[in-house]
C-alpha cells in the first residue's frame, strides 16, 4: 500500500538552528495521528517539510507517492496553519478564504465554478460558519478564524491533511466542531496528521501519536506514546508541571 505521508531520514536547518534531525515516519491512510512535542520542537517545520515549502538538507517526502511540492500542487495535501502564521488583516472575505481550498480544482484562471461555490457552501455549512460567510475574516474570533481554515480543507477535498494546533485558543464549541470533522474525515478515508499540545485529547482522537524534539521519539498508539516514562526519558518531566507542553 502507498503510504499517505512518508518521511524519510530528512534534516531541516534554519541558517545554524537544527529544527528536524533524521526524521523518518510513515503514516498509511485513513488514520488520525497526533504530532505532540515541546515549543520549538519542529512540529511546524514538519509540516512545512511535507508541503514541500522549507528546503531539506537531506533526505525524502513523499504525499501519496509523489513529492511534497507536487503533491500540494495537485490538491492532494490540505493545510491548516497555526494562527500565528496568518496575516489576519488581509481584507479577504471568510467565503473568499474557503473558496481558496478549491483553487487546485479550478485550473490557472481561476475561475469557480457552481460545483466550487457548492462545496465551499457546504463547508461553511458543516463548520457552522454561513452566517458568516460574507465578514472579512479579521473580524472573527479565535475559534471562528479556526473553522474557517478547517472549512478551506474541507472544500479542498485533499485525501491528506496537515492541521497545525488546530485546538489551540478555540472555546469548547467549536473544539467539538472541530473534532467531529475530523473523525467525519478519516471515516471518509482521509490522513490526518494533527499536532497538540492538548494531550488528553490524544487517545480518543488520534489511532497512533508521534512524539517529536527534532527527531522521532516515539511513534505508535498514543497509550504507549504517551507514558509517562516515555515521556519522562524524554523531557525530562511529566505532562501537567509547569512546562511548555501546557503553553
Ligand atoms: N523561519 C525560521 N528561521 C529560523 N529559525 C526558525 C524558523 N522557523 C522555526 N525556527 C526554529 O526552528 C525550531 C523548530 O521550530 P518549529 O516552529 O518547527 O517548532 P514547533 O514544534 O512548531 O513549535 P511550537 O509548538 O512553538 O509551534 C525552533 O528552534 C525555531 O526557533
Amino acid at each position: 500500500m502507498t503510504a499517505a505521508i512518508e518521511v524519510d531520514d530528512v534534516t531541516v536547518h534554519y541558517g545554524d538552528v537544527l529544527a528536524l534531525d533524521r526524521v523518518s515516519l510513515s503514516l498509511e491512510p485513513g488514520r488520525i495521528c497526533g504530532l505532540l512535542g515541546m515549543n520549538g520542537s519542529g512540529k511546524s517545520t514538519l509540516f512545512k517539510t511535507v508541503l514541500g515549502l522549507v528546503p531539506t538538507d537531506r533526505g525524502r517526502v513523499r504525499v501519496l507517492g509523489r513529492d511534497g511540492l507536487a503533491a500540494r500542487r495537485a490538491g492532494l495535501v490540505g493545510y491548516v496553519p497555526q494562527s500565528e502564521q496568518v496575516d489576519w488583516a488581509f481584507p479577504v472575505r471568510v467565503r473568499d478564504v474557503v473558496m481558496m481550498g478549491r483553487y487546485g480544482h479550478m485550473g490557472g484562471r481561476r475561475r469557480a465554478r457552481a460545483a466550487d461555490r457548492e462545496a465551499v457552501d457546504r463547508a461553511l455549512a458543516r463548520t457552522d460558519l454561513t452566517d458568516l460567510a460574507d465578514r472579512q475574516i479579521g473580524a472573527l474570533s479565535g475559534g471562528q478564524r479556526k473553522r474557517a481554515f478547517v472549512a478551506r480543507a474541507i472544500a479542498q477535498n485533499a485525501d491528506v491533511l496537515l492541521l497545525d494546533e488546530p485546538f489551540a485558543g478555540v472555546d469548547k464549541r467549536s473544539e467539538a466542531t472541530i473534532v467531529e470533522l475530523l473523525l467525519e474525515l478519516r471515516r471518509a478515508g482521509r490522513t490526518l496528521l494533527v499536532s497538540t499540545h492538548d494531550l488528553a485529547q490524544v487517545p480518543t482522537l488520534c489511532d497512533e501519536a508521534i512524539l517529536l524534539q527534532r527527531r522521532v521519539i516515539a511513534h505508535g498508539p498514543p497509550e504507549k506514546v504517551l507514558e509517562p516514562d516515555t515521556l519522562l526519558e524524554a523531557f525530562g518531566m511529566h505532562p501537567g508541571e509547569e512546562n511548555s507542553w501546557t503553553r
